[in-house]
């Protein structure tokens, strides 16, 4: 069996569901697992609902109310008038969230997060799973929180792999013998049955969970790009498509930062030897990117560009060198928020980390620490790191000007720039 998985950037109209659905006709085999992410943009959409929301302003309902009429547009031209199922389905579906927001924010950020922005991805699922019915190509709907369960860490949610493969096993194998079954990516469900999100970009991580249960052949994402190039071509222009890479250099790739694939997909299809395939939605018969377990030598540069990053430098307030006492305070408050170092350094001065900005971690962070150390940040930066980098990769695209913090190692370099 497969497992397919589209994704928001393809699923982003009505012209590209149709396109999702000609893929589905002409896979030949037909015990066909499929993960869904919310349409286009909606996910971010609803983490603004979910702000206004949570700030108990009145906007969360005008927002909302543009999110159903995006996908009341894209049901119209997909099915017309003839198909009123769908239009239940959906309607039911926001009817749940318009109930949320009736009520009083009563509980965590976090927590009420993962229960509105959860709903782009039951939304998106249902009008795949009723426009293949409607075209003649038989599948089942499956809630994800059925099967993928997790922790309680909401927007973050760990899974549970006992829990999870064993619901997968008893159950889905026998579905997908019968026919087709769609369901949503980036969700699951905690042990009280409320539900969780894996992390932002989820949902390919979600396919991988699906295919390494299943043992599934192959796992094929399906993007808006020819597969993985050596540098997000929105980024680049002049960019080299590789043909295959191994599990470990995907692992390094989405590890820096490369966001064409979420960065803890890779491990559970290595582990059971799973191949995944990175394949151009729109133009389906070209071979994209296989990724997979070989000794694949690499020499092309690979440039990945992580943006909106923070540097935190920690000093003790008496100036003395920070020592393991400091850094196991220092680790035990980032691992307490929440924040991943992308690059450290320690020195005279001080310990200085980049991570992913995000106001509220830090916010948090500082409360933790402020008293105990000086913490003075820079917003705004970028993470550079050149893979397999030369001399001359270096020279063109970095300006040693705006350089505030470099790592080497033997092959690959990072820059924190402003
Ligand atoms: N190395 C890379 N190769 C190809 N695409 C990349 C790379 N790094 C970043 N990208 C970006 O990843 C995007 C596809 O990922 P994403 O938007 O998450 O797709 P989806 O929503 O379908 O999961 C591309 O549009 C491209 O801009
Ligand atoms: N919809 C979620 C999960 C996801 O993976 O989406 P996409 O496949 O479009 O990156 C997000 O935007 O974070």
């Amino acid at each position: 069996m497969q497992v397919y998985k589209f994704g928001g950037a393809s699923l982003k109209d009505a012209e590209n569901i149709r396109r999702a659905a000609d893929i589905v006709k002409n896979t030949e085999d037909k015990e066909l697992l499929i993960i869904i992410s919310a349409i286009g943009k909606t996910t971010n959409a609803l983490e603004q609902v979910t702000t206004k929301y949570f700030h108990k302003d009145e906007k969360a309902h005008e927002l909302l109310e543009d999110i159903k009429t995006k996908h009341f547009d894209i049901i119209q031209q997909l099915f017309g008038n003839q198909y009123p199922e769908v239009y239940d389905d959906i309607n039911n579906t926001f009817v749940e969230i318009e109930w949320v927001l009736e009520d009083e924010p009563q509980d965590t950020f976090d927590f009420i997060y993962d229960q509105i922005v959860s709903v782009g991805e039951l939304l998106s699922s249902k009008i795949v799973s009723h426009y293949l019915n409607f075209i003649g190509i038989t599948s089942r709907w499956i809630d994800a929180r059925s099967y993928i369960q997790t922790d309680n860490t909401y927007r973050e949610g760990r899974v549970d792999w006992v829990k999870t493969t064993e619901l997968v096993q008893k159950s889905l194998p026998t579905v997908l013998t019968k026919e087709i079954a769609v369901t949503q990516g980036f969700i699951g469900n905690t042990s009280e049955n409320f539900t969780t999100t894996l992390g932002r970009e989820g949902s390919d991580f979600s396919a991988s969970i699906f295919a390494n249960c299943l043992d599934a052949k192959g796992v094929t994402v399906w993007k808006d790009v020819p597969g993985i190039l050596n540098a997000d071509p929105k980024l680049f222009d002049d960019t080299i498509k590789f043909e295959q890479i191994s599990y470990t250099s995907a692992i390094e790739m989405t590890y820096y930062g490369a966001s064409i694939i979420h960065p803890k997909t890779i491990k559970p299809l290595q582990v059971k030897k799973i191949p995944l395939y990175v394949k151009p939605f729109l133009t389906p018969n070209e071979s994209g990117t296989v990724i997979k377990e070989e000794d694949i030598p690499e020499t092309i540069p690979s440039i990945i560009v992580k943006k909106q990053q923070q540097l935190l430098t920690i000093s003790s307030k008496d100036y003395s060198f920070i020592s393991e006492r400091h850094l196991k305070v220092i680790f035990e408050a980032f691992a307490a928020v929440n924040i991943h170092a992308n690059m450290m350094q320690i020195s005279a001065l001080g310990f200085t980390v980049c991570f992913n900005q995000d106001d509220q971690k830090s916010a948090r962070f500082n409360e933790m620490l402020n008293n105990q150390f000086n913490l003075s940040y820079k917003s705004d930066l970028e993470l550079i790191t050149i893979k397999n980098a030369n001399s001359e990769t270096i020279k063109k695209h970095i300006d040693f000007g705006r350089v505030e913090l470099e790592q080497r190692s033997k092959k690959d370099v990072q820059f924190v720039v402003s």
